[in-house]
């Protein structure tokens, strides 16, 4: 395209904006007039209740004369409180995720013999179709791994002979398969993201037999495959602490609202791929990154909490940072007092930091996370109480064990996809659901239409 019709085309897109302003500006009275749940939340903050579920719970409130009472959050899967699940692998020195996912998947903890026949089963269905790599991640690159997963995830359909068959082995088969291989794809889309826009050498390294999810993917992203016995347990860890969230988590729910038209699990699993890639969901833990980024390229004295403290403020203007006004990592729709995934994940950031000479920048962290709600407080007069997500230490946590900042989201969706695939069937298999179909207020008045050379 030469530049007079570039800018022939930019300048009717800028008229067009103005046009798009003009008639499009929804007065954000109508919301409470309408009484429209924004976000589907209720007025006193809780969510809208949109189905029932027996995956996930995640607690971070309770309810007392109708006022919402924050309290420390707690996840479980299953019914099984996750700091309890954790304690429970790691005190027999036992890998988690793969009995994490059988959990979930299923409903119950595996026996011994269950568990290693599901881990043979993840083993037997890692490698991707043939030629898939070559024609889907290769010939197609993206700069976003997360990109490549969702287009990866949708163009599985076409190698499956039984894409559309909504049978419950046949869905358990596809979620199976899908959970094996969406490493393998992170591993060969984040190799080709290297080599055809970082300018790296290629290198694809195939899924080893008898090894974890988590040594796997750290034997597939390294190029000389070496990882330590500590690193693949803290992944490990990192894993199952990211694999559920109840129904109502904007992926999960993105999964359940296809599911529930009736459409194939790659269409849904591309869904909630997309919607975890949100800076505001999933993608926060590159965000946070970046942040940091920016917080430790302008705060010159990372000890002084005035310094600090003033550029958190700064964030929230939106006059520093991306600009979105957010401060990334902090906040949660549920939890309150305490996310118990960001609790556990302080901790080991900490442990790493002492051992890696880091301290300074993980009190940096800590110093955020103690600012922020009073900085929420005095600039946005917000007066929820506010503490860290998943998404605050996880990328520190990353990041001293030297995976790349392009890895996390991905990271985040090979562990979450457990969850998803697991509200997908339990969304396809249970005769009480119903499409979901909430309803919007229509507030543009009627007009008659007017012939083109009347207008
Ligand atoms: C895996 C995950 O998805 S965990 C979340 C990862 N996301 C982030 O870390 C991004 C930063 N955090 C946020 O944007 C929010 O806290 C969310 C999206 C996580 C939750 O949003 P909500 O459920 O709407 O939170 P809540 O109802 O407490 O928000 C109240 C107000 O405080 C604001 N707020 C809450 N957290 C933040 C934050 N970290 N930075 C700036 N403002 C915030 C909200 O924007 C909202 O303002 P508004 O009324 O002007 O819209
Ligand atoms: O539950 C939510 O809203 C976000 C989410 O998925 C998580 O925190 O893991």
């Amino acid at each position: 395209m030469d530049h007079a019709v570039r800018d022939a085309s930019a300048d009717f897109i800028e008229s067009l904006c103005a046009e798009y302003q003009k008639h499009n500006q929804i007065d954000p009275a109508f919301y409470e007039r309408y009484r429209v749940k924004r976000g589907l939340r209720n007025a006193d903050g809780t969510g809208v209740m949109a189905g029932v579920t027996q995956i996930g719970n995640v607690m971070g409130y309770y309810v007392q004369d109708g006022e919402r009472i924050p309290a420390p959050g707690k996840l479980v899967y299953r019914g099984i409180d996750v700091e309890e699940l954790i304690n429970g692998f790691v005190s027999e020195g036992r890998f988690g995720f793969e009995e994490t996912a059988y959990l979930l998947l299923f409903g119950a903890l595996p026996t011994r013999a269950q568990l290693t026949a599901f881990e043979g089963l993840l083993s037997a269905h890692r490698a991707l179709p043939p030629m898939f790599t070559e024609d889907m991640i290769l010939k197609a690159p993206s700069p976003d791994v997360m990109n490549k997963l969702a287009r990866s995830v949708l163009a599985l359909y076409s190698y499956d002979g039984r894409p559309d068959d909504m049978s419950l082995p046949n869905q358990l088969r596809q979620a199976v398969e899908l959970i094996a291989r969406v490493p393998v794809i992170v591993a060969h889309a984040f190799a080709a993201k290297r080599h055809y826009y970082d300018n790296e050498s290629l290198y694809l390294h195939r899924p080893q037999e008898g090894l974890s999810v988590a040594q796997n993917f750290l034997y597939s992203v390294r190029h000389d495959n070496r990882y330590t016995d500590e690193e693949a347990r803290l992944l490990d860890l990192c894993l199952v602490l990211h694999a559920e969230h109840g129904g109502g988590n904007n992926s999960a729910f993105a999964c359940r609202v296809l599911s529930s038209s009736g459409t194939d699990i790659y269409s849904s699993i591309a869904a909630a791929v997309g919607s975890l890639k949100g800076p505001r969901h999933g993608g926060a833990n590159k965000k946070v990154m970046e942040m940091f980024g920016h917080i430790e390229a302008e705060v010159s004295d990372w000890t002084d909490d005035d310094a600090v403290r003033d550029y958190l403020g700064r964030l929230l203007r939106k006059e520093a940072g991306d600009r979105s006004g957010l401060i990334y990592g902090m906040g949660h729709a549920i939890y309150t007092l305490s996310d118990p995934r960001a609790v556990l994940l302080k901790r080991f950031a900490r442990s790493l930091a002492e051992t890696k000479g880091m301290l300074d920048e993980f009190e940096l962290f800590e110093r955020v996370e103690r600012l922020t709600p009073e900085v929420l407080r005095t600039v946005k007069g917000e007066e929820k109480v506010v503490c860290a997500n998943v998404d605050l230490f996880s990328g520190l946590v990353y990041k001293m064990m030297g995976i790349p900042m392009e890895l996390y989201t991905p990271l985040f969706a090979v562990a979450r996809m457990v969850g998803w695939c697991a509200h997908r069937i339990e969304e396809v298999c249970q005769p009480a659901n119903r499409i979901i179909r909430p309803a919007y207020k229509a507030v543009a008045p009627m007009r008659a239409f007017v012939p083109l050379d009347q207008r």
